[in-house]
């Protein structure tokens, strides 16, 4: 089964836009759940543009479904993952300055400063995630460093997707069975849509977790949210 993990960040850039509390980022969530959604994702970062730390030990607090917590392993991130324990911390190598997420960790560069991280987060009971491109050599090394599952960065699929569906899955097939082949969960996610996500679950049936915010935040403004996370649950049955 492939879970669907709404990604909240963009509950709170609009609620940011006015500084007021309009939309609730915790009633959003528990909405996302009521809905059907299996799981809660949040990628704080150090400027609080969107999710606040707050927000996530708020939402620590309500979250039945899996709560995913993404973000680059500094001190703070650490600090709140092992206050709130949620059900998988996923370690993403964003520099501060970038306006989203842009590639994968280089899981050998980073082995001894990942492992560390890992071990650490793991002894706090935590599930760990490390997201990275769909490179063999990098799964390799995400199973190297202890993690239990790997994340595939899905923008270059979805970039490529509309002009040759085949050729933008290739190389996450190929980096999705060598994960499966050394035991690792995998989870997939950025950029998936309506249009690109039941190819990708079609050509990787076990996907673990799609974690999907922005445009699944966009289809529901035309589609209503409850519609939408059907509508997103349907392409991965
Ligand atoms: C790792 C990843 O791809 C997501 O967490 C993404 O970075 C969230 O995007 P925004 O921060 O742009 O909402
Ligand atoms: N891990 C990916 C995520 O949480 C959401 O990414 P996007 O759908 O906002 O691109």
């Amino acid at each position: 089964m492939t879970k669907l993990s709404v990604n909240i960040n963009k509950i709170a850039t609009l609620r940011n836009a006015r500084g007021g509390n309009n939309p609730d980022v915790i009633r959003v969530a528990l909405d996302c759940e009521r809905f059907g959604a299996q799981g809660i994702t949040v990628h704080p970062r150090p400027d609080e543009r969107h999710i606040r730390y707050n927000d996530v030990m708020q939402l620590a607090k309500v979250v039945k479904t899996e709560f995913n917590i993404e973000g680059y392993p500094d001190a703070r991130y650490m600090e709140i993952i092992e206050k709130v324990r949620p059900a998988q911390a996923t370690l993403v190598p964003d520099g501060p300055d970038v306006l989203t997420s842009n590639a994968g960790w280089d899981t050998i560069q980073h082995q001894k400063q990942l492992t560390d991280m890992i071990s650490t987060i793991k002894g706090w009971g935590v599930r760990t995630s490390v997201f990275v491109d769909p490179d063999i050599k990098m799964v390799e090394g995400a199973k190297a460093i202890g993690a239990d599952r790997i994340e595939l960065y899905t923008e270059p699929y979805a970039s490529g997707f509309a002009k040759d569906k085949a050729g933008a899955i290739a190389d996450y097939v190929m980096a999705a069975q060598a994960a499966q082949k050394l035991g690792l969960g995998l989870n997939a996610g950025h950029d998936l849509d309506l249009n690109n996500l039941k190819f990708l679950k079609t050509n990787i049936p076990f996907l673990d977790e799609v974690s999907i915010g922005h445009a699944l935040v966009c289809d529901a403004l035309y589609y209503g949210l409850e519609n939408t996370i059907q509508m997103y649950l349907r392409q991965i049955q």
